[in-house]
């Protein structure tokens, strides 16, 4: 069904009160002319600048009738025919219960006709008692070819404004573009691919991430998820070899959007770790490598003190998420926002919200890649770690002696030291049990300590460095030990 057959149906069922809520107005007010085509009832449009005309015949009606909200009501229930009302902005003056009683008694058909009253508004909100006689109709998002109409329009129209010039836009980008409009409303989307085409006067791969941020800032209403400005490269991560073939195997499955005949799209990731092994950066990498944007859910800013609002959080959040799709949704520390079995000290909250995900989680159709994070596998509840959940689990661990050297490669050469004067060997040798990160804080105490006596780092202050460090798996040995005893049966290692 389209929106028009939509409205048609209602209209013939003598629907008495429908509410729109869109920014679009002139969307709507086009709709009901092409469905008045279809059934006849007069058509009606009021404001409260323009007052009540209207606008079934031939170009409209000049006739105006004073603006006020009750001489607009009495206006209606006094017609003579059958009509279809479009009141644009009316809810508001819905707060004096004079008005509100004048609509309650034209919906009842109370000595009037059978007319349809339509409340068009941004957001429309009714009170309890007219909300229940509220049919809302969602208008339909514009689809890919809509979306791609819009986008050429936009073209020709900047090509116009310049003269003919013609403007530089590459057609792999512009699917890539109507890809990422989805799931915005027509108005919104011209909007952002006005603004991408008047920043630079082309259309090209840069214009991407910007999309993404535009798209990003209107559809977070809820201020639940965040959106990562910096996604990294797998080049930027040393190891999880695995991990990086992995994903690397179903980027285009993920990126085109279908799979073909007999594989499931990639769906999403739990990575379990030691601490600062990098799992975060490796979300981040997942992103880059997909080539999408990276947004992070926030568990702690979910939970609300009224009953059912933390559900409706996460619901709201997730749906944002969806409408962001083609994006991956990062969950870090995944176990702090989910009870393990049995807890419900709550009130059954957590519990809730589990089952919530869960359901999401199986159900979901949408282009969101999920990539998890979590430290504390024995808070992880048994359910999320049940075969189907996730694709795969990996286990991201401390990095061997290979893996140590690289880490040192990378950090010395993001800081644009040379790194052919280090004995990388050596370093890693002598970091043994560290993290990445604990590898990296090490090179930064060391060009601290260069720095202090005004001496360029090296080998041996690192050395130095690394020895006076112990290591988060030397000081909490029996957890880190516990955590890769679990992981070993249950996991996949990431490198
Ligand atoms: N394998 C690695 N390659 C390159 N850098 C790394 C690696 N592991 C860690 N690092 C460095 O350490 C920093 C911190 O790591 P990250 O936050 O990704 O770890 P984490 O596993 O998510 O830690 P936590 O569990 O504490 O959140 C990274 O930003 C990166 O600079």
């Amino acid at each position: 069904m389209s929106d028009l057959q939509d409205l048609v149906a209602l209209i013939r069922a003598d629907t008495p009160l429908i509410v729109v809520e869109t920014s679009d107005e002139m969307r709507v007010v086009q709709l009901f002319r092409q469905s008045l085509t279809r059934i006849w009832r007069a058509l009606y449009r009021w404001s409260i600048t323009e007052g009540l005309r209207r606008i079934d015949l031939d170009g409209e009606d000049p006739a105006q009738l004073p603006a006020d909200a009750g001489t607009t009501l009495g206006a209606i229930r006094g017609a003579d025919q059958r009509g279809v009302y479009l009141l644009l902005d009316f809810h508001p003056y819905l707060g004096y219960a004079g008005t509100q009683r004048q609509l309650r008694e034209i919906l009842q058909r109370r000595d009037c006709l059978a007319h349809t009253v339509v409340m068009v508004g941004h957001k429309v909100e009714l009170p309890p008692e007219l909300e229940a006689k509220a049919t809302r109709l969602r208008l339909r998002l514009p689809d890919a070819n809509q979306l791609l109409k819009l986008v050429r329009e936009e073209i020709a129209a900047w090509q116009r404004e310049n003269d003919g010039r013609r403007l530089e836009a590459d057609e792999a980008v512009v699917r890539r573009i109507v890809r990422n409009l989805q799931g915005l409303d027509a108005i919104d989307a011209r909007r952002i691919v006005r603004h991408l085409i008047h920043s630079d006067g082309a259309l090209g791969p840069d214009d991407l991430p910007e999309l993404a941020r535009l798209k990003f800032e209107l559809l977070n209403r809820s201020g639940h998820l965040h959106y990562e400005y910096d996604t990294a490269r797998f080049a930027d991560v040393a190891g999880a070899r695995r991990l990086k073939r992995w994903i690397e195997q179903r980027r285009r499955v993920f990126v085109d959007g279908d799979a073909p005949p007999g594989l499931d799209p990639p769906r999403g990731i739990l990575l379990l770790g030691v601490q600062g092994c990098g799992k975060s950066l490796l979300a981040k990498a997942v992103a880059g490598g997909f080539g999408v944007p990276l947004v992070r859910l926030d568990f702690g800013t979910l939970y609300a003190k009224y009953h059912g609002e933390t559900e409706a959080n996460l619901r709201q959040a997730l749906a944002q998420a969806e409408q962001l799709a083609p994006c991956v949704l990062w969950i870090d520390e995944i176990e702090k926002g989910l009870a393990a079995s049995g807890a419900d000290g709550d009130g059954g909250v957590s519990r809730r919200v589990l089952g919530y995900m869960l359901t999401w989680m199986a159900e979901r159709r949408s282009q969101v890649f999920l990539v998890a994070t979590a430290n504390q596998v024995q808070e992880l509840p048994a359910e999320l770690l049940r075969k189907g959940r996730f694709d795969e689990i990996f286990f991201v661990d401390l990095p061997d002696a290979d893996t140590r050297a690289h880490v040192f490669e990378l950090h010395l050469r993001r800081r644009e030291l040379p790194v052919d004067r280090f004995d990388l060997p050596a370093l890693a040798a002598a970091s043994q049990g560290f993290s990445g990160a604990e590898i990296e804080q090490a090179i930064v105490a060391a060009l601290y300590a260069a720095h202090a006596e005004d001496r360029a780092i090296d080998n041996a202050l690192l050395l130095e460095e690394l020895a006076q460090t112990r290591p988060l798996s030397v000081l909490m040995r029996e957890q880190v030990q516990a955590l890769r005893d679990w992981a070993g049966t249950r996991t996949v290692p990431a490198d």
